[in-house]
Parts: C-alpha cells; sequence; structure tokens
C-alpha cells in the first residue's frame, strides 16, 4: 500500500489524515486543538471509532508527537500503512510558489519570509513543516492554496493603489482556498452532466465557465473559465470577499482608519476584531450555520439579519462572476456549509432568475456524498453540489512530485 499522511497546521490546531492516494481511502485521521492552551484535545478517528484524549499541547511538535503516538497506539501504524510523503497545507505562497514543491531549506525560509502576508496562517504552517520534517523521514510536499490563482488576469490581480508601494510591499490579489477550488471545478468538468450540456451545445471544455462557491469557516468564490481561475473573493490576505464565520469579508478600507483615530484601539485589536469576532459571529453571537439556522427559526433577529447579509454578500458575488465570465454555466457549492446548507443554496439563488439559476427543491434537500445537480433538468445553467476534498487533493499532488 502506498499512503500520503496530509498535515494542515493552523495556528492552534493540527488537522491530520492518512491517505490512500489511488483509491481516495481515509485510513485515519483527526485533529489536534487548542494548542499552547491549558485545555488542548487530540481526537483521532480510526476504522469508525473515536479515540478522544483531553490534555495540555505545548506547542506543535507536542501535537504531531501526540498525533505519531497514536498511530502507534490506536493504528493503523504509519509504517506498515506504507507513507511515502507527508503533504503540506500552506496557505501563502506569494509570487514564489504558483506549484507544489518538494520542501527543502530553501522552502521552509521561503515560506517563513511570507508570513507578514498571512500573519494568522503561515507561522503554524511553517512550524507544521519544520517539526514533521524533525520527525517523519519521508520526502515532505508543500501545496499552496494560493497556487490555483498564480495566473488571475491583471485586471483581477491588481488593486487600483499606487504601484510603487504596491509593488514594494507585495500588494495584490493572491488568492486562497485554491486547492479546493481547483479540485471542485475539475470534479464539475468531469461530471457527465457537465459534460453532455457542453456536447449538447457543440462547445469545448475550454469555454465551460463556472462559480464555485467555498463555503466553510473561511469562504471565498471562484471564477473559473475552461479549467483556469480568472478571479477569486479573497485577496491579498484571506480576509476580503464573502462574509465568513467569523471573517467580515470586504469592508470599506475607511472603517479601519476611522476605528484606529476614534478609539483607543490598536492595530492587533482591529485585526483581530476583524479577523476573528466579525462575519456572523460578530453579528449573530454564532459562527457556526448550524447554531445560526436554529436561532433564525426560533425568530432571532440579529441571526436573521446576519444570514441576510452573508446571502446578500453571496448573491452579489455570483451575478459580478457571470459578468466576468460573460455568462454562467454552473454555479457550484462546496465545504461545509455549500455541501450541507440546502437552505443556503435556495437562498443564494432566490433573486438570480434573472441569470436561470434556480434549484429544484426536491434534488436540493436530497443528502449525498455525491457530486450532483441540484437545478431542474433541462432549465439554464446547472446549479451544483460537490463535496471538496482538498486532503485528498494534497496527497495526490505529493504522490505526483515524489513517484
Ligand atoms: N449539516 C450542516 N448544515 C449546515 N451547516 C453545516 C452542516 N455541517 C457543517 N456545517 C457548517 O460548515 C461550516 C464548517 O465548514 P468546513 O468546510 O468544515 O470549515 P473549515 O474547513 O473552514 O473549518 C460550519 O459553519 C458548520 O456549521
Ligand atoms: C485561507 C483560509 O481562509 O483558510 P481557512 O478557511 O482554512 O481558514
Ligand atoms: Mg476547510
Amino acid at each position: 500500500m502506498t499512503t500520503v499522511l496530509v498535515l494542515n497546521s493552523g495556528s492552534s490546531s493540527l488537522k491530520y489524515q492518512l491517505v490512500v492516494p489511488g483509491s481516495g481511502e481515509v485510513l485515519a485521521g483527526g485533529v489536534v486543538e487548542r494548542i499552547g492552551e491549558e485545555a488542548g484535545r487530540i481526537t483521532h478517528e480510526v476504522a469508525g471509532q473515536e479515540v478522544v484524549r483531553e490534555q495540555t499541547v505545548a506547542d506543535h511538535g507536542a501535537a504531531l508527537r501526540l498525533v505519531l503516538d497514536l498511530f502507534e497506539e490506536a493504528g493503523p501504524s504509519l509504517r506498515e500503512a506504507g507513507i511515502v510523503a507527508v503533504g503540506h497545507r500552506v496557505v501563502h505562497g506569494g509570487t514564489s510558489f504558483s506549484a507544489p514543491v518538494v520542501v527543502d531549506d530553501d522552502v521552509v525560509a521561503a515560506v517563513r519570509a511570507l508570513v507578514p502576508l498571512a500573519p494568522l496562517h503561515n507561522p503554524g504552517n511553517v512550524t507544521g513543516i519544520e517539526v514533521a520534517r524533525e520527525l517523519l523521514d519521508v520526502p515532505h510536499v508543500a501545496v499552496f492554496d494560493t497556487a490555483f490563482f498564480a495566473d488571475l488576469p491583471p485586471a483581477a490581480a491588481t488593486y487600483a493603489i499606487d504601484v510603487k508601494t504596491a509593488a514594494e510591499h507585495g500588494v495584490r490579489r493572491y488568492g486562497f482556498h485554491g486547492t479546493s477550488h481547483q479540485f471542485v471545478s475539475s470534479a464539475v468538468a468531469a461530471h457527465p452532466a457537465v459534460r453532455a450540456e457542453l456536447a449538447a451545445a457543440g462547445r469545448g471544455p475550454e469555454t465551460l465557465r463556472q462559480v464555485v462557491l467555498h463555503l466553510g469557516n473561511g469562504a471565498s468564490a471562484s471564477a473559473v473559465l475552461g479549467g483556469h481561475a480568472v478571479e477569486t473573493s479573497m485577496g491579498l490576505t484571506p480576509l476580503e470577499g464573502l462574509v465568513m464565520g467569523t471573517r467580515s469579508g470586504d469592508i470599506d478600507p475607511g472603517i479601519v482608519f476611522h476605528l484606529l483615530r476614534s478609539g483607543d484601539l490598536t492595530v492587533d485589536y482591529v485585526d483581530t476584531l476583524l479577523n476573528k469576532r466579525s462575519g456572523l459571529l460578530g453579528l449573530s453571537g454564532v459562527n457556526d450555520m448550524r447554531e445560526l439556522t436554529r436561532l433564525v427559526e426560533a425568530g432571532d433577529d440579529g441571526a436573521r439579519l446576519a444570514l441576510d447579509v452573508y446571502l446578500h454578500r453571496l448573491r452579489k458575488y455570483v451575478g459580478a462572476y457571470a459578468a466576468v465570465l460573460g455568462g454562467i454555466d454552473v454555479l457550484v457549492f462546496t465545504a461545509g456549509v455549500g455541501e450541507n446548507a440546502a437552505h443556503v443554496r435556495a437562498g443564494v439563488v432566490d433573486g438570480l432568475g434573472f441569470l436561470g439559476l434556480t434549484v429544484d427543491a426536491a434534488r436540493n434537500e436530497a443528502r449525498s456524498r455525491e457530486p450532483r445537480v441540484v437545478s431542474p433538468s433541462g432549465t439554464g445553467p446547472l446549479v451544483m453540489v460537490v463535496p471538496t476534498n482538498e486532503e485528498l487533493a494534497i496527497a495526490r499532488q505529493a504522490i505526483a512530485l515524489v513517484g
């Protein structure tokens, strides 16, 4: 057997999966949470069983050691499982990386140099890579969230600010969640319903116009033309764009200056405010879509407004991206909210009938883990739900590099 261990190191968490890249089977996986805090926790899942341990986890090194111990104790043994590589999710690749790379000291240094552009994500990524390289003697591959967007057209990637300042500070739109947008948009392009539509219209795959909505805790939209990203909602950092669980998405940058000048607020305070205490959480008190939905159903006004703002932003982006693409063939939903919240999908297309977008209620409510069409047959663009699988995509890209 050939397996890849995929690591997604956050600022205070470490998510992992042991994946068989060929079949996509997940042999085991889990998450270490609240690293560096008093009350840490590790949840390891193997063969349908969950092993949970509550204990303090000092740092990412301790976290990975714990994970490796659990693989030996609860299985499967990494050696017996035939681990050939470790795949690392790295959030910011800047302009240095437009494809996955085998990690060496220079790569680690380059990822560290990008910390100022992704202060919430890259530090954890660097630590995760360093610790894993020490503990696991196999090739390590870094897969970048930004890579799929490396070739955004200049008109989409450029902020309208002074060019010299922008160049000096690396200020441009990079885009994130690219591994997911790429995985999902290729699954859409390969889907029989999509191929049939293109064939019936006598069009080639290079003309396929998709809008992909990755709606998880972080959320982003992309416009994909013939497999290439031509626009995306996240920018210099993963803060721009859609309303997210705890992030504001688009705001007037004047708000930042106003808050800095009118109170005793520090830069760090405003940074934390916009990244961790805004979005759905800031508006309603909860960041989880399931809880938000329960509050809305119970008649909570704050939750209703939060959901309205969330859906309004999504409709604006879909409309804008249809304009960028000169039309839309497929609107696709993915990630935790996109895959599971039927009411969010219905709420997004509600009002987009002028683009021909609509869902079939029964198809939209049906639950499945397979990529599927939820719009009615024979009408306008397709609306689809495609489960994302960033870990599998990372495992496959790692294998492709190390053979
Ligand atoms: N059955 C469900 N119905 C509605 N929302 C769901 C459901 N399951 C998960 N979610 C939502 O998905 C979000 C998390 O998405 P996920 O893609 O796992 O996030 P991330 O990978 O960014 O942490 C949460 O807001 C959660 O409420
Ligand atoms: C880049 C990003 O926003 O990632 P996540 O959704 O995992 O926070
Ligand atoms: Mg995710």
